[in-house]
């Protein structure tokens, strides 16, 4: 199939904002493609072509796609940067330039699908010696023949910003509605899975029936179980009946796979981190059975057996070289809380028996693993659930964390059966739009950050300005990012592309005609910058207004 006509209906996506719109436009065109193509398109639709769970991507960036695109047209790097900058986006400038581009490739044969899909996997793999000029051979293959709107969202596709305002829930509602199979059993496929390239294709050869058999596969991360607010203790034991009350550990969260002998270590957002933690590796092979299992826990950074602080131990888990010297310096210790597989699936068991299970095959015997450190909670021993919190705030942690002892595991789910109880006020996970440039002290920096969250097409809508909470080498580090990703300036304002993700405090939401999604921060405060979280971690819109009504 032509990529033509996968382009048209990227064009008529972002025409409209509405859901139920866009659902149809999707329901349209995937109903009727052979199994190949769907396969394709599941992914291609979100603007990838590796499935959410693998950490496999492109890999290639602005200035080899402008290169490219400069080349492509016969004009200069220059010209496309200009037009860039008019255009607002590479993709933009595309549809100008190959628009004046003289047409020289009459009798070359369209671009395909498959051909388009083959091409860029080709070009995720290439490295090495003279890899510049071996992707931009690849690049420029597919842009020589590829009209203006075809070159639009091929550069996209290629820089994995696709923005058409497609989500994932928008595809699997597709698929749902294409094939007519109930939502949820799609949901579950995909939750499962992390692959809609996968679950378009079961949809449609072998229907419900086939996505009900898909499950977990040790060695393939599944989306973690997400946490919610907690009311009252009171309330919530009286609901659950018994829950799990355990600490809440600051650090970050892992799931780690035995498949075999091979043991490999996932973060919350499904990038393999194995290699920066081999003492782990080491750790899990010695302490637990060598059978394929999925268990997750969180990793805390200790010095004289004091936590350390969460920026620690990101920088133990983003490094790539001295990897010995940092397990030294920064040594870490591991408090598993979940089994999701052991020999076979688990996330349908209540938790109770997942925990129980998982205390049966860990062997905590050393400092360095651990299971989280839990009491039963019921309405008759809330004072023990309330020491637990103490303690746990007492040697540094954040909290406890309050979980149904009778809930399955359910992927990617925020919800009521897992609650966080913390010491401090809640936060909201926004990202970086654009920018103030300071004045007096701060003049060389952006001293300002516009801040959005994420609405339910997954585009992002302006909150508030924040310039609180940072110090000069933050400042430093965050005022280059912002050069680096940089849109549009003007003036001191200046917008950048959505990539930077910082945890804001704030002492109270307000409603705002001045920003997209009507609402503001008081006080907004930068906690963190969350380089643990991508773009789908972004807090949403919905729950920024649930939190105005509740506050
Ligand atoms: N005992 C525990 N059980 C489950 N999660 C835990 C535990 N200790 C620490 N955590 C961490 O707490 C997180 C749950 O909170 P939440 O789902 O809100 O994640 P988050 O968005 O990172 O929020 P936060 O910023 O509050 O950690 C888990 O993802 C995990 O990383």
């Amino acid at each position: 199939m032509k990529y033509q006509e996968l382009v048209n209906v990227y064009s008529a996506l972002e025409e409209t904002t509405k859901r139920l719109e866009k659902t149809e436009i999707i329901v349209d065109f995937i109903k009727d493609l052979d199994e190949e193509t769907l396969e394709q398109v599941g992914l291609l639709i979100l603007g990838t072509i590796f499935p959410a769970w693998s950490d496999e991507e492109i890999g290639i960036g602005t200035k080899l796609v402008t290169k490219a695109v400069a080349d492509a047209t016969g004009t200069t790097v220059d010209k496309v940067e200009d037009a860039v900058r008019e255009e607002g986006d590479i993709g933009s400038a595309c549809v100008k330039l190959f628009s004046n581009k003289s047409q020289t490739t009459f009798f070359s044969k369209p671009l395909t699908i498959s051909f388009v899909f083959d091409s860029l996997r080709k070009l995720s793999k290439i490295s090495g010696p003279r890899s510049t000029n071996r992707k931009i051979d690849i690049i420029l293959e597919l842009l020589s023949v590829a009209s203006a709107t075809e070159a639009k969202y091929l550069t996209r596709t290629i820089l994995e910003e696709l923005r058409i305002g497609v989500g994932e829930g928008i595809v699997r509602d597709a698929i749902a509605q294409a094939f007519n199979i109930d939502k949820s059993i799609v949901e579950r496929a995909v939750m499962l899975t992390n692959d809609l390239g996968l679950v378009s294709r079961v949809a449609k050869t072998e229907g419900s029936d086939g996505l009900e058999k898909l499950n977990l596969t040790p060695g393939t991360p599944v989306k973690p179980m997400l946490a919610q607010l907690a009311p009252p203790l009171p309330e919530i034991l009286e609901e659950m009946g018994i829950a799990l009350c355990e600490t809440k550990y600051d650090g970050i969260r892992l799931q780690i796979h035995r498949n075999g002998d091979e043991i490999t270590i996932f973060t919350r957002r499904l990038e393999n981190i194995t290699h920066a933690l081999p003492e782990i590796v080491e750790l899990m092979d010695e302490h637990l059975p060598h059978d394929d299992y999925i268990v997750e826990g969180e990793v805390i950074a200790t010095r004289d057996g004091k936590p350390l602080s969460f920026q620690n131990i990101l920088h133990r888990v983003r490094r790539k070289h001295n990897i010995d010297e940092a397990i030294e310096n920064v040594p870490l210790k591991v408090y598993l809380f979940d089994l999701l597989y052991y020999k076979k699936p688990m996330i349908d068991k209540p938790l109770i028996n997942r925990r129980q299970k998982l205390e049966e095959i860990v062997d905590d015997t050393v400092d360095e693993i651990n299971l989280s450190n839990m009491v039963y909670g019921t309405s008759e021993n809330i004072n023990e659930v309330e020491s637990l919190f103490e303690l746990s705030i007492n040697q540094n942690h954040e909290g406890i964390m309050i979980k149904d002892a009778k809930e399955p595991y359910i992927p990617g789910l925020r919800g009521k059966k897992m609650l966080k109880y913390k010491a401090e006020p809640e936060t909201l996970d926004m990202v970086v739009l654009g920018g103030v440039h300071g004045i007096g002290k701060r003049e060389n920096f952006v001293g300002s950050y516009l801040v959005g969250l994420r609405d339910e097409n997954d585009e992002f809508k302006t909150v508030a300005y924040v310039g609180t909470g940072l110090d000069d080498a933050t400042l430093e580090y965050l005022t280059g990012k912002m050069e680096e990703y940089k849109l549009t300036e003007k003036g001191r304002d200046i917008t950048v592309e959505p990539k930077i993700i910082l945890e804001i405090a704030f002492s109270e939401i307000v409603e705002s005609p001045e920003y997209e999604t009507g609402y503001s921060l008081r006080f907004p405060v930068v906690k963190n910058i969350r380089k643990d979280k991508g773009l789908k971690d972004v807090d949403t819109v919905e729950r920024l207004i649930s939190m105005y009504n509740t506050q």
